[in-house]
């Protein structure tokens, strides 16, 4: 499965400018043929969170019907990212999941709302688990400061899930964070992670980048740098199977003492 990372700068507040330069890196990453394209979070209006209630996509619907149709255009799975997703009761930080035919996948509300960003003060937590399914692979979507709740990661991967994707904007002074805690994600749950970050900066942060893509032994597949990029990598199913025999953690676990 030959996977693509978009590592998108963000014009703050401005969803339009956002849609127009996210369909050119779509069409330019689609046009290598991946079987998966990623994308960051929030990637249509950035932390512009005071302005929410103007700039949020209504029940999602222009970014389902737009990532939807080039889903379908070219045959590729999108894991969309997420998008400031307003429903009546209140605006969710939402990742929506297309299969190549177009077809919504999966939806997922990140969970943990971040408060060093102010979320908790402009969106409402979401409840359930991220779990869909991409060409008959079980896979999880999780969305930036959910990566610091291994017990949530887990909760995926103890019912199947080989692959995490996960969205970002993830801060530069916390870079080493972020390698740190994708690739004990990787390597504790013995499955792949694929993690798209933004590039740029908005008026209160510098974004690191260094999207990627890890392996369920922890190594490294491939790794963007600081700046706009568009990073493709392969991953080998057949592996998360080979690294679970190795060593059969989900088997050795002792779930009823953890409590
Ligand atoms: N957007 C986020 O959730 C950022 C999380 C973050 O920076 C962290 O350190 O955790």
């Amino acid at each position: 499965m030959k996977i693509s990372l978009i590592q998108l700068d963000i014009a703050f507040g401005k969803p339009e400018a956002n849609y127009v330069a996210a369909e050119h890196k779509i069409r330019q990453a689609a046009a290598t043929r991946p079987d998966c394209l990623i994308l960051p979070e929030l990637w249509t209006t950035g932390y512009d969170l005071t302005r929410l209630d103007e700039i949020s996509d209504p029940e999602g619907q222009i970014t389902k019907d737009f990532i939807s149709g080039l889903a379908r255009e070219y045959g590729i799975n999108i894991v969309a990212g997420s998008v400031a997703n307003k429903q009546a009761a209140g605006i969710t930080n939402s990742m929506f999941v297309f299969g190549r035919n177009g077809g919504l996948a999966g939806e997922y509300s990140k969970l943990h709302l971040f408060r060093l960003m102010d979320e908790h003060l402009y969106l409402q937590p979401g409840e359930d688990k991220g779990l869909f399914s991409l060409d008959g692979t079980l896979c999880a979507g999780l969305i930036c400061y959910d990566i610091r709740f291994p017990e949530w990661v887990r909760a995926h991967t103890a019912l199947g899930a080989e692959v995490l994707f996960i969205s970002a904007e993830w801060p530069l002074p916390r870079l080493s964070h972020w390698r740190a805690l994708l690739i004990s994600r990787a390597i504790e749950n013995q499955c792949y992670v694929v993690a798209c970050n933004r590039a740029g900066a908005d008026p209160a942060n510098i974004f690191a980048g260094h999207s990627m893509i890890i392996d369920p032994w922890g190594d490294i597949i491939c790794e963007a740098g600081e700046s706009e990029e568009i990073l493709s990598g392969v991953i080998d199913l057949q592996k998360v199977r080979e690294v679970r025999q190795q060593i059969p953690i989900f088997s050795d676990r002792r779930p009823e003492l953890y409590t």
